[in-house]
């Protein structure tokens, strides 16, 4: 699906508070039965833009339009969108059952599904608790079950792993991952590198209010990090020196291991193999994503990447 046929769709949106541009002419579409993930240090302006899609916030310049219209325009917008903003947002005079009989009667939702929500989230155990009570990975279950209400074809979250403990992490990567799976438009904002990796299939990568990326998780880090392999040999300087024979770049500065960048495991093991030299370990890595972001967000060298 292209992008102008994105069930979320942003045309050069842009967000500007007095002299701060919070978001810079963003354009990008979002589509359905992939996760997306929004990617940003702090301040990049993810949330100024979740805001504005769901219009919270008005634009400066450009759009954001869901099936083609801006949210307010939506016939149905319970059933079409759900979000979880803040987490922290629910009144905490309230229990969590009652903060979501509130919120379903607007869509008249049925208990039931309210009933199978609280369930889906685990907050069976303290549905009638105070939400006051809960601690923040509680609560980012709450909003959780609110956003998916609706039983909407489209749910933004963002920052939905914070507060969350390790089991909970994995809960909640496998319901956005489900969520994707059963054709779902799903856009998630994370500062949380490896989760990210763990579950998005598309990124967009945004710095300053800028998009730096738009692009599959896979192919993002294929062209923002680079393969090296790590070698250990009894015999280090005849393996190192063979190497470099063979044009192959060697740092040596770790004393237990040589780094070879850029090769792989087969051309190291024939280069040893041919030159007599024993191995004592042999593996291959490629940096993370959290590598791949920091070496393009660093602010010296930078490049700007149309989408
Ligand atoms: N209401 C506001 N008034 C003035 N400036 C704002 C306002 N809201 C956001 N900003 C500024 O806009 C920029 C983007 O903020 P935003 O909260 O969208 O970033 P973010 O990527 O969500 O960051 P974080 O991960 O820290 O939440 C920041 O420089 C912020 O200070």
């Amino acid at each position: 699906m292209s992008d102008a046929h994105a069930p979320l769709r942003v045309r050069g949106l842009t967000k500007r508070y007095g002299k701060v541009t919070a978001v810079d002419g963003l354009s990008f579409g979002v589509q359905p039965g992939l996760v997306t993930g929004f990617l940003g240090p702090n301040g990049a302006g993810k949330s100024t833009t979740l805001r504005m899609i769901l219009g919270l916030d008005r634009p400066t310049e450009g759009s954001a339009t869901i099936h083609g219209r801006r949210l307010a325009q939506l016939p149905d917008p319970i059933h079409t969108v759900g979000a979880l903003l803040d987490a922290r947002a629910a009144h905490p005079r309230r229990s969590a059952l009652d903060h979501l009989l509130a919120i379903g009667r607007v869509g008249r939702i049925p208990r039931a599904e309210i009933d199978r929500l609280i369930d889906l989230v685990g907050l069976a155990h303290a549905a009638t608790r105070l939400v006051g009570g809960f601690s923040l990975g509680m609560k980012q279950r709450l909003g959780i079950a609110t956003a998916l209400l609706g039983d909407p074809g489209i749910v933004i979250f963002d920052e939905p792993l914070n507060g969350l403990d390790p089991e909970g992490i994995r809960w909640a990567r496998n319901l956005i991952r489900g969520l994707a799976a059963e054709g779902r438009t799903v856009l998630f904002s994370s500062h949380l590198m490896g989760e990210m990796e763990l579950t998005a299939d598309h990124l967009l990568v945004i710095h300053r209010g800028q998009l730096l990326a738009d692009q599959p998780l896979t192919t993002f880090i294929e062209a923002h990090t680079t393969a090296h392999v790590l070698v250990r040999s009894p015999n280090r300087q005849a393996l190192a020196d063979a190497l470099r024979a063979a044009g192959l770049e060697v740092d040596e500065s770790d004393p237990t291991r040589l780094v070879v960048p850029r090769t792989d495991t087969a051309r190291v093991g024939h280069l040893a193999a041919t030159a007599g030299i024993e191995l004592a370990e042999l593996s291959g890595h490629r940096d993370s994503l959290e590598d791949a972001f920091l070496r393009m967000t660093r602010p010296t060298d930078r490049k700007v990447r149309e989408p």
